[in-house]
């Protein structure tokens, strides 16, 4: 990723990865993104198209190019970037990516982003409790999804992880760990309503 910027005096970059099907992206993904920029301290948002989330079915995925469209469409290029990275390094899995990510950007300091629905489902995920302790994680609240993941299984196993909403600025810092929600107001755009609805720009590779 190119733009990062570089510190004179040896700051470490703060970056955030959001990472999604954006099957297609929509504005409650730059309403997280900002929210994220400015609760976290962040440099920049990374919106990380994924090849295929693994939990989820090929069935009704628009294709890569296409999600990657609509994500750029919507991100600034500045603060709120776009990564094809995932689709490059021919990885679905995202402890394998951070690993990944962590090696190449030695001195970023990276912050996962989810909505809370992605708590509700993070025991799912393979190497979920490497993964939390690889990397900080920044859950925004979403309608429908906060009960199910503040009591969710991930949520009670990483409970002694988990940092007070004004604490989340921590989250940033050089080898920070832990997890926490952020308080943000909640938004209840989402893919599936757009698909529903036909807000879709006509997927090019399928023309
Ligand atoms: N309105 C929203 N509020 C909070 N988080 C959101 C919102 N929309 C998307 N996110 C988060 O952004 C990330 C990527 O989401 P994704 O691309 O799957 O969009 P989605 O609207 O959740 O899609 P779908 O409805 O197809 O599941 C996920 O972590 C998701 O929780
Ligand atoms: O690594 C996993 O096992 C895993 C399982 C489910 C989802 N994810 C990641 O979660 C992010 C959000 O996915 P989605 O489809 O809900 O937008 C995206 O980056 C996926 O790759 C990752």
């Amino acid at each position: 990723m190119s733009g990062l910027p570089k510190y004179g005096d040896g700051r470490r970059v703060k970056v955030g990865l959001l990472g999604g099907s954006f099957n297609p992206a929509h504005y409650g993904h730059i309403e997280v993104a900002k929210c994220a920029l400015k609760a976290l301290g962040l440099d920049q948002v990374w919106l990380m198209v994924s090849p295929g989330n693994p939990l989820k079915p090929r069935d009704g995925m628009a294709s890569f190019s296409a999600r990657l469209a609509s994500a750029r469409r919507l991100a600034d290029g500045r603060r709120i970037r776009v990564t094809d990275i995932e689709s490059r390094l021919g990885q679905r899995y995202t402890y394998k990516t951070v690993v990944e990510l962590q090696r190449r950007f030695p001195h970023v300091s990276f912050v996962w982003i989810m909505g809370a629905d992605g708590l509700a489902q993070f025991h799912r995920w393979r190497d979920w409790r490497r993964l939390a302790e690889r990397i900080p994680v920044a859950v925004v609240p979403r309608p429908g999804s906060f009960g199910s993941a503040l009591h969710g299984p991930a949520a009670s196993v990483l409970r002694h992880k988990r940092k007070p909403f004004r604490q989340a600025k921590l989250l940033s810092q050089p080898d920070a760990c832990g997890w926490s929600f952020l308080s943000a107001p909640q938004n209840d755009i989402s893919a599936t309503a757009l698909r529903e609805s036909g807000q879709v720009c006509p997927d090019p590779d399928e023309e």
